[in-house]
């Protein structure tokens, strides 16, 4: 190929899986380099962009998104451009030989010298690519505000190369935008708070000088005059300023709070929205729940008090601070040159220790969600580690996670520690010479008195601590550019989210449950037409290959297959939560990736073999599935009539508030029920839901024979109304053999087998037959009920004649 390297390199590890799969699903096959990509599994990948030969012309489709270290930069890549992911021989000399050459790569004359191929891209300045992106590229809200410079100048090297970005700070400060009033009251009053502090020495000065001036006249306390007044007037006046100082400092210090809070607030709310509506898990595979928990607690907070507090403080002390130079410059001007050196030296002091602070500060927030996630798990699994006994092993693992905090903690202890003797031993150093100085120019008689030297060491101090506090405010500043760091990773991760931005955007349409018109009010079909699919997390191993099946609307299907072959998986990709490598699933001959997940999921319900609950009522939980509006009308009668069929009537009625009994949420672990109780719980929010397809996904598992019995009893009428259909996903043949077909996956991720449960289990050869006796091992004769040919019709009838004295047969509602 005679392309010219055009853009850069750069490293990424964390979302190399991630990005492979990206920018392979986005190419598809037609990506010349796609076998070097499903080959390499590498840690480091280089990227590369070049501009399409004349010999070769480019056929690719855009690449909408690429992932870059989790910030999304969204680059429609011209036709003329290619990527090329190189291999592990090969990336680390180029990776090499980019990085020496790094600086030189963006210059234009660079790139216009490199470049043959005139008619092709002509970068006409620096960092033209980049500008040549964007222009074509329309500019999205939720979209980073980066260039391709400031990410290449933001480069990560193993976490070695970060610098402090105003981009990202400019981003943070967006947060503060909805409290644009109280920031403004905020500032005004702390205008008003620094002006009446910074009169304090002059007037000081004035006293002193005029209390010198009486001593040495003989004059009258009583008589002494102050700028024109009398020096009682004149103290009832700096008692006035003083007091307005002080109303002023309260109101800005309240008000401050207060904003600083409202700013945290809106933080924590607009990630725990982006949280709440990312349409797929692949972001949850990858970011575990205590780290994140650390983001929303300790990074918010970070990022808060950096945005609100230190804009005030900055401004406050750049205030006092310009008001005191200018009152010592107008002392003495010559003294005051040693004190401006100082504060400028100390400025760039300031600039080299942010760039410390925010690596520092990113690497703490890090590593203290590190620790989160290991004390999230940990207490999660805490049932699991104590019958292990596993305390001590766990806790040496906390402890690794603690010393690594310490390690950075120590870090950072050292940097301020370092930083604030460097301001304290300057501003002191300034004191002693000025104070020497001072006293020589008054015995010189150069014009300076013992007040004005008073004042000026006043303002000396002043600059001091202001400066200090503009030095801190920074520290603070940088801190939260570390924390929001991490919190953009989050509100960057948007690209999935179809519930509510592609379906306002028109991208998406409204999943349609009435599209069958001859076949109204029956389940769904479903089918799955040559579909490839592998976990973003691990894109190179593929669960399925080419998996193709139907399931008739209204019928009841069970998937078996040896365990860990994508049974489970095959419910998560129905319900949207993973993107597709390749081929379709249509559910009521809609495909599932031109609808908007959340007009999907209202359709279909999902009980899964570890039940989760919510928060609540026993109520609450059973009309979760439902639309506010939905839940209020339902009865109580409804509620029953449900929870019957769910075989959980008898029990919630023996709970000593009923249907209002509160529990907590979680799984069976935590709120207070059995795990057939909670699991029973699920199956009655799952048939209140009303839904055209149920998926069962180990369902009955945790219920014994009874209660199993009664459950399927209630499927099985669902089935016979053909009013949903049900895909079922059991290893138990008590379950298998209750629905009508039987799909049986192979170990290479495809369909083995379909067929009606009894005419492949009455064939010795047959998977699935095969699968009884060896995987699942289950025997045909010792399964956990007699099979016969006409089992499923005459057991039923027979069933429905025995009843359950405690939970006798109700009619089944209308809905179902
Ligand atoms: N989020 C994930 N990321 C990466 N790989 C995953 C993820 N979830 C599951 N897998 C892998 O996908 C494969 C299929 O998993 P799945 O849970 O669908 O299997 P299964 O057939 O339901 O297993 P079992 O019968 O044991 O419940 C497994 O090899 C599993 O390790």
């Amino acid at each position: 190929m005679t392309a010219y390297w055009r853009s850069i390199g750069y490293t990424y590890n964390k979302f190399v899986a991630t990005q492979a799969s990206v920018i392979r699903k986005s190419l598809k096959a037609e990506l010349v380099n796609n076998k070097v990509l499903e080959r390499s599994k590498t840690e480091v990948k280089i990227i590369k962009f070049v501009n399409g030969s004349a010999q070769e012309p480019p056929k690719w489709p855009l690449v909408s998104n690429i992932i870059l270290k989790g910030n999304i930069q969204r680059l429609p890549l011209k036709p003329q451009f290619q990527i090329n992911i190189y291999t592990q021989k090969q990336k680390f000399s180029i990776y090499n030989s980019l990085i020496s050459k790094r600086q030189n790569t963006f210059t234009s004359k660079n790139l216009c010298n490199k470049s043959k191929n005139k008619t092709a891209y002509q970068p006409t300045r620096r960092f033209s690519i980049s500008k040549k992106i964007s222009t074509n590229n329309k500019k999205d809200d939720n979209e980073p505000n980066q260039s391709w410079f400031n990410l290449f100048k933001n480069t990560e090297l193993n976490g070695k190369k970060q610098s402090f970005n105003f981009d990202d700070y400019k981003r943070l400060i967006k947060f503060i935008k909805r409290e644009r009033k109280l920031l403004l009251t905020v500032i005004l009053f702390t205008l008003i708070a620094s002006g009446g502090f910074a009169m304090q020495p002059k007037i000081t000065g004035l006293v002193l000088d005029s209390v010198k001036d009486g001593l040495d006249n003989n004059i009258a306390f009583s008589d002494i005059r102050v700028m024109d007044m009398n020096i009682f007037t004149f103290s009832l006046v700096f008692t006035a300023l003083i007091l307005v100082c002080f109303t002023s400092y309260w109101t800005r210090s309240y008000l401050g709070q207060i904003l600083g809070e409202k700013v945290t607030l809106n933080i924590r709310s607009k990630l725990m929205k982006s949280l709440m509506y990312k349409d797929t898990m692949k972001f949850y595979d990858v970011n575990k729940t205590g780290d994140l928990l650390s983001r929303l607690s300790a990074d918010c907070q970070q990022v808060s008090s950096g945005i609100s507090q230190s804009i005030t403080e900055v401004l406050r002390s750049s205030m006092l601070y310009c008001i005191s130079l200018s009152m010592m410059a107008s002392i003495n001007l010559v003294m005051t040159i040693p004190v401006l050196m100082w504060s400028l030296l100390y400025f760039f002091l300031v600039r080299r220790y942010g760039v410390e602070q925010v690596k520092v500060s990113k690497s703490l927030s890090e590593r203290l969600g590190s620790l989160g996630k290991i004390a999230q798990e940990q207490l999660d699994s805490i049932k699991n580690i104590k019958v292990n006994n596993s305390e001590r092993k766990e806790l040496t693992r906390y402890h690794g996670g603690l010393r690594n905090l310490f390690e950075v903690v120590k870090k950072r202890s050292l940097l301020e520690t370092n930083f604030n003797v460097i301001t304290y031993l300057g501003m002191d150093t300034l004191v002693i010479v000025s104070l020497f100085w001072g006293a020589y120019s008054i015995l010189s008689g150069t014009g300076m008195t013992i007040g004005s030297l008073a004042a000026f060491l006043m303002y000396i101090e002043y600059c001091s601590v202001t400066v200090q506090y503009i030095g801190s405010a920074f520290s603070s500043i940088s801190k939260s550019v570390g924390s929001g760091k991490r919190l953009f990773e989050i509100l960057d991760d948007d690209v999935n989210q179809t519930t509510y931005k592609d379906l306002h955007m028109n991208k998406l349409s409204k999943f349609d449950s009435n599209k069958m018109a001859n076949t109204i009010g029956t389940g769904f079909p479903v089918e799955f037409k040559n579909v490839n699919f592998s976990y973003p997390l691990r894109p190179d191993n593929y669960i399925f290959r080419n998996m193709s099946f139907k399931v008739q609307e209204g019928s009841s299907v069970c998937i078996v297959g040896p365990s860990g072959k994508g049974k489970s998986t095959i419910a998560s990709l129905i319900l949207k939560y993973y993107p597709l490598n390749e081929g379709c699933i249509k559910l009521n001959n809609q495909d599932i990736s031109k609808v908007s997940s959340s007009s999907l999921r209202k359709n279909i319900a999902v009980v899964q073999q570890i039940p989760s609950l919510i928060t609540g009522t026993i109520r609450d939980n059973v009309l979760y599935g439902l639309a506010e509006k939905e839940a209020r009308e339902v009865t109580q009668e409804e509620l029953e009539d449900v929870c019957k069929k769910a075989n959980c009537h008898t029990f919630i009625q023996q709970l000593p508030k009923g249907y209002m009994e509160r529990i907590s949420g979680g799984s069976s672990d935590s709120n207070s029920l059995s795990g057939g109780q909670s699991q029973r719980l699920c199956i009655a929010r799952a048939l209140m839901k009303r839904p055209k397809l149920l998926v069962l996904d180990e369902a009955t598992s945790a219920l014994d024979v009874k209660s199993e019995k009664l459950v399927n009893d209630s499927l099985d009428k669902l089935v016979k109304r053909r009013e949903c259909t049900i895909i079922s996903i059991a290893h138990r043949l008590s379950t298998i053999q209750r629905s009508e077909n039987v799909i049986v996956l192979n170990d290479k991720g495809s369909v083995e087998e379909v067929g009606p449960f009894w005419e492949l289990y009455s064939d010795d050869y047959s998977a699935l037959s095969k699968l009884l006796r060896e995987d699942i091992g289950t025997k045909k004769t010792d399964s956990d009920e007699p099979i016969n040919k006409s089992k499923n019709e005459p057991q039923l009838a027979e069933t429905e004649k025995e009843g359950f004295e405690e939970e006798p047969e109700a009619p089944f509602p209308d809905k179902f």
